[in-house]
């Protein structure tokens, strides 16, 4: 069990749509840099500057940006000294449970747990997932939801483990700047290096599979650290919609490319 710190938060969050731009100080949002209904490979000197830069591959019918996301490995600094791994791991991740509110009547996801690996990054790439669904069309695409945490860095947070013995956690999770993005098909997230983040949150009605990519080593401690809370971090998914669906509150719900 994740051990529980004594602080008790109390923040509502509204979703933003994920972007590079707003995720920056998180990790990485993994976004395709050219436009969906771009279909043949232009000169890369054609296109408006990215960072990486573009080159042309596969006999000229691809273009390629690398890294699009880096892979980065800090296990050396960890305690053990244990080698690590790089894994490649799926994470079939089944819709939550919302809570509904009363007056007004709202979907709302209690956040009651962080985690961090503080070695390694870990990127999060849905498959099957369409980016492109209309309100109504009957697809109703899941969406996922990433929800990070600034770390504060160099302090200490209290919290009782399983035994109830009161313990430290470091570079404990900033609970009031917690922040919440609504992501969808044709976006993938990496999570930077010790950020704390919840458990993926698949929003919808049916299952996302996710390949996540990271470094491991097999120690527990090294390779993913928790802090639970009470209630108290709550995302507000917005109105809950005549069918169950949502029609309004983020219209992130349906943002698109
Ligand atoms: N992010 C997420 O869903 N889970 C993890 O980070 C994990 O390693 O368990």
């Amino acid at each position: 069990m994740a051990p529980i710190l004594t602080t008790n938060p109390s923040l509502t969050l509204v979703p933003e749509p994920l972007t590079p731009e707003n995720f920056a100080q998180f990790g990485t949002a993994i976004c395709s840099p050219i436009p969906r209904d771009l279909n043949v490979a232009p000169q890369p000197s054609n296109l408006p500057p990215y960072n990486p830069a573009p080159v042309l591959a596969n006999q000229n019918s691809a273009l390629k940006y690398s890294p699009i996301s880096p892979l980065i490995d800090r296990y050396a600094n960890g305690p053990s000294g244990t080698a690590s791994e790089a894994r490649m791991t799926m994470f079939c991740c089944f819709p939550r449970k919302l809570r509904t509110t009363a007056s007004p009547e709202k979907e709302v996801f209690d956040v009651r747990i962080l985690e961090r690996h503080p070695f390694t990054n870990q990127t999060f790439v849905p498959m099957d997932l369409s980016s492109h669904s209309k309100v109504g069309d009957g697809e109703d695409e899941p969406i996922f939801l990433v929800v990070v945490a600034p770390t504060l860095k160099g302090e200490t947070a209290t919290a009782t483990n399983e035994a109830g013995e009161t313990i430290t956690i470091r570079d404990p999770p900033d609970l009031k700047n917690v922040k919440a993005f609504i992501a969808h098909g044709g976006q993938a997230v990496t999570y930077g290096v010790g950020t704390w983040h919840a458990p993926m949150v698949v929003l919808g009605r049916r299952r996302v599979d996710f390949v996540v990519v990271q470094h491991v080593n097999g120690v527990a401690d090294e390779d993913c650290q928790e802090a639970a809370f009470g209630e108290g971090v709550v995302v507000d998914l917005g109105r809950k919609g005549q069918h169950g669906r949502r029609e309004k509150g983020p219209q992130l719900w349906r943002a698109k490319l």
